[in-house]
């Protein structure tokens, strides 16, 4: 009996010995990650359904780290618990009243390109300054013509306006004869002016009849939505709007506070969900929270990758869906960052699939030669550019004019 009761305790501490060990060895065996499949944006070409690149994982620094302006005292007025659009706009059943702020004035929008046309000094080297004295030189043999071609090629000015540039200032320069650099100047500013189009509209619809405006910003991570979002809160407020922002990017846990951060800056509530959270319900309830405070606009900030299997275009036009229970989207907004130069067209092919694109947000082109993306983008995807981000503090982002930002690359006359 006494041998049965061992054998039966050995055989028990033998399977438990064996089962712990073969436990260990599976949990320490690397879980496929992801990244191992083949990458979309790396490894083909993404469609509907996948990420538009393989994510990013740079750190993304907060406003918190970029220095805004400090929060003023508040005014007698303001103290007194009237004036400030925060106390004003109710908050909408079930959205936690956030706490109020005396907002910021920021400066207004106009004129503000050509306050920030130094922060394109890189570009304004590269492509503005190069092929000025390209063109200004006596003898435009075939070399200094390949020379003129490269700059723009460099300058991700891409291939069919370069072309096109090229073939149009050959043609001037013959006519033209002798060439001062002043006709130098106003040939090459006539031409970058035509490729990047005078008479496009590049409004944005941030108002709308009886309704705040529906506006979403999308795009891949790191692209600078969150920040874009704020820096529009503020572009609008600027110009006596009142904004509610939706905080649909619940992937990053982060980017919720960094975008209710912008808000109290301005007086502006921001929506937000649970991390992780649906973003389409995010959405919609700021869309509600809009309606029901009687704001101008709605700013919908989104994820540029998913907690979810589903792909972040399915989950886009989803919450354009959602979102359109309310009425029209008005302005689908895409971010993209200026230095990643042609991968960012390949980018937007994608997100035009997903959704009906309004306009391109074109972000960090303060730290790039490469300002012909501007072009580009236009040209490749028939699509405007309407704002311009020209560095990380809260008011570097200007609307897009194409003289101002021609004007610009090409530096002062004489
Ligand atoms: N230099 C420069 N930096 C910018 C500009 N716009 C945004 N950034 C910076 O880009 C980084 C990423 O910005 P975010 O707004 O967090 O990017 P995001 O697209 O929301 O990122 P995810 O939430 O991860 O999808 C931050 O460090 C911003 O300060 C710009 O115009 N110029």
């Amino acid at each position: 009996m006494e041998l049965l009761i061992l054998i039966v305790v050995i055989t028990v501490v033998v399977l438990a010995t064996v089962g712990l060990v073969a436990g260990t060895a599976l949990r320490r065996r690397p879980r496929r990650s992801i990244e191992e499949g083949p990458r979309p944006g790396a490894d083909y070409r993404p469609g509907v359904g996948d990420d538009a690149e393989v994510p990013r994982d740079s750190a993304t620094r907060t406003v918190d780290d970029i220095g805004l302006p400090d929060v003023l005292p508040p005014s007698p007025t303001e103290s007194d618990g009237v004036g400030a659009p925060l106390a004003e706009i109710p908050a909408a059943p079930g959205i936690p009243v956030q706490e109020r702020i005396p907002p910021e004035a920021p400066p207004p929008a106009a004129g503000r390109l050509v306050r920030l046309r130094l922060r394109l000094a890189r570009s304004q080297n590269a492509l503005g300054r190069g092929l000025l004295s390209l063109l200004s030189g006596d003898n435009l043999d075939e070399d200094a013509w390949e020379d003129v071609e490269a700059t723009l090629l460099l300058a991700d000015v891409g291939v069919t306006a370069t072309t096109e540039l090229v073939a149009a200032l050959r043609e001037r320069t013959k006519v033209l004869g002798a060439r001062t650099p002043a006709d130098v100047r106003e040939m090459l500013r006539d031409e970058l002016l035509a490729q990047i189009g005078t008479t496009t509209d590049r409004s944005l619809r941030t108002t709308a009849p009886d309704r705040p405006a529906v506006v979403l910003v999308v795009g891949v991570n790191g692209t600078g939505k969150t920040t874009t979002c704020g820096k529009i809160a503020r572009l609008l407020v600027a110009d006596g709007r009142t904004v509610v922002l939706g905080a649909a990017d619940t992937f990053r846990a982060a980017a919720a506070d960094q975008l209710q951060t912008w808000g109290e800056r301005v007086g502006a509530i921001t929506v937000r969900g649970a991390e992780g959270g649906d973003p389409a319900s995010v959405a919609f309830d700021a869309v509600r929270q809009g309606t029901q405070s009687g704001v101008d606009t709605v700013l919908i900030d989104t994820a540029g990758r998913l907690h979810t299997k589903a792909g972040l275009m399915d989950e886009l036009a989803k919450i354009k869906r959602v979102v359109g229970k309310h009425g029209p989207v008005d302005e689908v907004l895409l971010v993209l960052d200026a230095t990643t130069g042609q991968n960012a067209l390949v980018q937007a092919q994608v997100f035009t699939q997903a959704v009906d694109l309004t306009g391109v947000v074109l972000t960090k082109l303060d730290g790039t030669a490469k300002g012909g993306i501007v072009i580009a983008v236009q040209r490749e995807l028939g699509m405007p550019v309407k704002l311009i981000g020209l560095g990380e503090g809260p008011d570097d982002l200007a609307p897009f004019e194409p003289e101002a930002f021609v004007d610009a690359l090409l530096g002062e006359a004489g």
